[in-house]
């Protein structure tokens, strides 16, 4: 690898990705050359909480962060289950980094124990730019185009997504009163 690269690494569920995920990122790029982007649970899909595959959520981050001079690459990593071999499984699947950014505290944690520098980034508008708080407002029928990239939108109209996770969250329903 060319030391001189910047390459860093930043993980997330995306369901969906929202303007927050896309602020974080075009922040981070002032400070990188390159960006690792990795899809967390990517085995993970047609649930409440995981309604989108990840291939969909690859066409939402790649179509949504054209407006950016950024290279990045979109990796798909599977849970493991096993918390103490995640980073080995991470860095296995993805171009060579030297940096990570990540709020959440079991990544954070993972990534210091091997050694690894993990930067915390501020969070833009959490009520509004959140999955769960955009699941919500899908479901209820209220707005929420306005806290996704406008190519996000299109994404969920193409794959009929809003449906899905409509039709996901009623099964849930019926388990649960089983
Ligand atoms: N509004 C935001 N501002 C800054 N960072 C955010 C924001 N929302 C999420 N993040 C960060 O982005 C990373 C990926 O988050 P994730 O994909 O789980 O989104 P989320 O909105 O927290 O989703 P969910 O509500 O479904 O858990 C995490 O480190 C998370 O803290
Ligand atoms: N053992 C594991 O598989 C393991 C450990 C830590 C984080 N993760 C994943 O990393 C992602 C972290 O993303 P969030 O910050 O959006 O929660 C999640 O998909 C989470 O499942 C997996």
């Amino acid at each position: 690898m060319d030391s001189r690269v910047r390459r860093a690494f930043y993980i997330g569920r995306f369901q969906p990705f929202h303007l927050g995920h896309h602020k974080v990122i075009s922040e981070i790029s002032k400070n990188v050359d390159e960006l690792v982007i990795g899809i967390g649970s990517a085995q993970d899909s047609h649930t409440p909480e995981n309604p989108f595959t990840a291939g969909e959520r690859i066409m939402m981050i790649s179509r949504g962060l054209k407006d950016l001079a950024l290279q990045y690459y979109v990796i798909p990593i599977s849970d493991v289950y096993r918390n103490a071999i995640w980073v080995s499984h991470v860095k296995s699947m993805t171009p060579p980094f030297s940096s990570v950014y990540s709020n959440n505290p079991l990544v954070s944690r993972l990534f210091n124990e091997a050694g690894y520098a993990v930067l915390y980034s501020p969070m833009y508008n959490r009520t509004e730019y959140s999955g769960t708080e955009i699941r919500r407002r899908m479901l209820s029928g209220e707005e929420w185009k306005h806290l996704v990239p406008e190519e996000v939108v299109d994404v969920i109209d193409e794959i009929k997504g809003i449906e899905r996770l409509k039709e996901v969250a009623m099964k849930g329903d019926i388990e649960t009163l089983e």
